[in-house]
């Protein structure tokens, strides 16, 4: 666990954590930090916190110690958000000490007396603030929805610290630099993508709430963004702002001049077309991602069709449906409601068909409103028609998506 100065009286301590399926779902293929904060004014707050610790209160205390924080002097907890990798720490803290105050949202607070127990919980409410003293006064600004219903943003006022929980979070192990003025081009470019891919696993779903929450980051005046995963803002936390309003647009279908084929195929008939077509984003000098499900994880493959402006779906006939493989990756997308794409589907099929019917009910089970480029199905391998024809909606799709492209 590492432990930092973010501003006088204001401390980070932050840990990477690997090997864990995140939300139990989501490989972590960078790993991730957990980030908790420590304010201290007369009095102490600490606001989030690492998941569980490791179960010793001791380690715990020594990391305080280290930052000059006697435990028994932590008066208050703030819980930005219940979920269980900001606050399963609070039981192990209660080894150490009990009288402490819990400071949360209402909806928060319910769920606190659940999963913990509840004693000592102050309810607060857009505009609260707790005066820790030394000119350390902490506000409140319930954003729900961001993630949980309970979820609030804690500011403080003195050095303009917005504590941002999960919101402005990103995916990514953190080495020596954790603050954005410390971090080389390939870090930057590094976190941006394991912040597209935090937003497309864990935060897209609730783009309309997260909206809401950039504007009302946008009330308060800050100079420091500090989000629960991720690197801490101090340089320029407007680009933070940014990039969530940026990823918040490719939830609604727009995305990066890229396309990402997402594919399968079982005895390699589609694969060839898969082949042909990869030729031809060469030749058109398109920047493309390949997936081959169930190869590539769920994480990847949701990061990576979010992001990109073109998706074109390769997968065959399979019992009358989908490729399942493809299907279930599809319906994942669906599920995370990332609406809007431009797709174009091929596929090989042996006697039916069926894979272009499933599609369209996947496409209709989870509202995604997506436009088709008229799809191409073939008999067994495809032939030179095929692959014409496949061109031609390749080639429409590359047209097409200029108007989707958001960088
Ligand atoms: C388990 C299995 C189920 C299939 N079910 C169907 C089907 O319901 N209708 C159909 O037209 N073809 C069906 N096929 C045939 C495939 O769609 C066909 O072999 C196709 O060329 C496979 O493409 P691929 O090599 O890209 O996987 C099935 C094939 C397999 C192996």
């Amino acid at each position: 666990m590492k432990k930092l100065k973010i501003a006088d009286g204001i401390y980070m301590l932050t840990m990477n954590v690997e090997d864990i399926l995140f939300e139990g779902i989501w490989e972590l293929a960078n790993g991730v930090t957990l980030n908790s904060y420590i304010v201290r004014g007369e009095k102490t707050a600490i606001i989030d916190g690492v998941i569980g610790w490791d179960g010793i209160p001791e380690t715990l205390y020594q990391n305080l110690e280290e930052i000059g924080v006697d435990p028994q002097n932590i008066d208050y907890l703030i819980v930005n958000h219940m979920e269980p990798d900001h606050s399963g720490w609070i039981s192990n803290f209660r080894k150490i000490k009990d009288d402490f105050t819990v400071i949360c949202t209402d909806k928060a607070a319910k769920m606190v007396a659940s999963f913990y127990g509840g004693e000592n919980i102050r309810i607060v409410k857009e505009g609260d603030t707790l005066d820790l003293g030394k000119g350390k006064v902490l506000s409140f600004h319930p954003v729900p929805n961001v993630h949980w219903p309970d979820t609030m943003y804690t500011y403080e006022r003195d050095t303009k610290t917005l504590f941002s929980c999960d919101m402005f979070g990103s995916f990514g192990r953190m080495g020596d630099h954790c603050f954005d003025d410390e971090m080389t081009t390939e870090e930057v470019d590094f976190f941006e993508s394991e912040g597209i891919r935090y937003y497309s696993n864990v935060m897209t779903t609730f783009t309309p709430s997260l909206r809401k929450a950039i504007e009302k980051a946008k009330t308060l005046e800050i100079s420091t963004i500090a989000p629960g995963h991720g690197p801490v803002y101090r340089k320029n936390p407007q680009k933070i702002i940014d990039d969530y309003f940026r990823f918040s647009q490719y939830a609604e279908g727009a995305g990066k001049n890229e396309v990402t084929i997402l594919w399968g195929s079982m005895y390699g008939m589609t694969a060839k077309a898969v082949d042909y077509v990869e030729g031809i984003l060469q030749r058109e000098g398109v920047k493309y991602n390949k997936l081959e499900m169930p190869i590539d994880s769920d994480s990847e493959m949701v990061a990576t069709v979010f992001k990109s402006a073109g998706i074109i779906i390769a997968a065959p006939t399979y019992e009358y449906k989908l490729f399942p493989p493809v299907a279930a990756a599809l319906d994942e997308v669906g599920r995370k409601k990332i609406a809007g794409k431009l797709a174009f589907r091929f596929g090989s099929y042996g006697w039916s068909g069926g894979a272009e019917k499933e599609l369209n009910e996947i496409m209709e089970r989870n509202k995604m409103n997506w436009s088709f480029i008229q799809s191409v199905e073939f008999e067994g391998a495809p032939k030179e028609e095929d692959l014409r024809k496949i061109e031609a909606g390749v080639l429409e799709l590359i047209g097409k998506m200029k108007e989707k492209i958001v960088e």
